[in-house]
């Protein structure tokens, strides 16, 4: 039997008395699902990963996780790090000023972990992004793929049961791209999150999604001509 996970409802958001995402938004993910989030530039794909992730209050509309009411009318009702999400924004977008154990220390500080606990885990997720011997590198060090896959590491870090992926495969090469698409197939059949995955080219990762889709004129629609033609 699937379980639901996340549950929008009518959600728009504004930002600065700017439409970023019109709506109405209606959208369910189930446990475990890997959904491919498609649709032009600027129509609102991230606002949409930032109003899930609760970096955004949504101006409509209401967000539940596994029934609990996250987000309502402009207000966040359960802050960001408290919500089980990991979120790998556009870019990848490291702290330049921290080191890559740093980084990861930094967050699961916020998590709760102690000391110890915080430079266990942090080498365990090396490892899961098969990084070690990268600890105290800083950003301007890594190449593309590293950094992204420190993002990753980041992103996974409190053991999310959602993951929010906006263009991970960013600018890397063809062979880059394959390799961090099979990682995270690796990662979610080992560790079980959903994900929902913005991309620009649905036909590259459709065959490790469940389904696509697209964000037009401020609302969802199934993106059934993708899915059909790539499997
Ligand atoms: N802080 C802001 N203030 C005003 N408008 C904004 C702000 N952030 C984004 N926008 C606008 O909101 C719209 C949606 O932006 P968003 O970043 O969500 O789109 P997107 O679909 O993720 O685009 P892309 O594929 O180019 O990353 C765009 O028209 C953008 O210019």
């Amino acid at each position: 039997m699937t379980e639901n996970l996340l549950t929008i409802h009518d959600l728009s958001v504004e930002l600065a008395g700017a439409p970023v995402l019109p709506g109405p938004v209606e959208f369910q993910l189930e446990a475990g699902e890997h959904v491919l989030l498609v649709g032009r530039s600027g129509s609102g794909k991230t606002s949409l990963l930032r109003a899930i992730a609760g970096l955004v209050a949504p101006k409509t509309g209401t967000i539940d996780l596994e029934g609990a009411r996250v987000s309502g009318p402009g207000r966040v009702l359960v802050a960001p790090e408290a919500r089980g999400i990991g979120y790998m924004p556009q870019g990848g977008a490291l702290w330049p000023h921290l080191s890559v154990t740093k980084t990861l220390e930094f967050v699961l500080a916020r998590g709760g972990l102690n000391r110890s606990g915080r430079a266990r885990r942090a080498s365990e997720l090396l490892e899961l992004v098969e990084l070690p011997g990268f600890e105290s590198r800083y950003p301007s060090t890594l190449s593309g793929g590293e950094a992204q896959r420190v993002a990753l590491a980041r992103a996974l870090a409190r053991k999310p049961r959602l993951l929010l992926l906006d263009e991970p495969l960013g600018p890397l090469d063809a062979e880059l791209r394959r390799d961090l698409l099979a990682r995270l197939g690796n990662l979610r059949a080992e560790l079980g999150f959903a994900a929902l995955h913005v991309t620009h080219d649905p036909a590259e990762a459709i065959a490790m999604a469940d389904r696509a889709v697209r964000l037009e004129d401020g609302t969802l629609r199934p993106y059934e001509a993708v899915t059909a033609s790539a499997r």
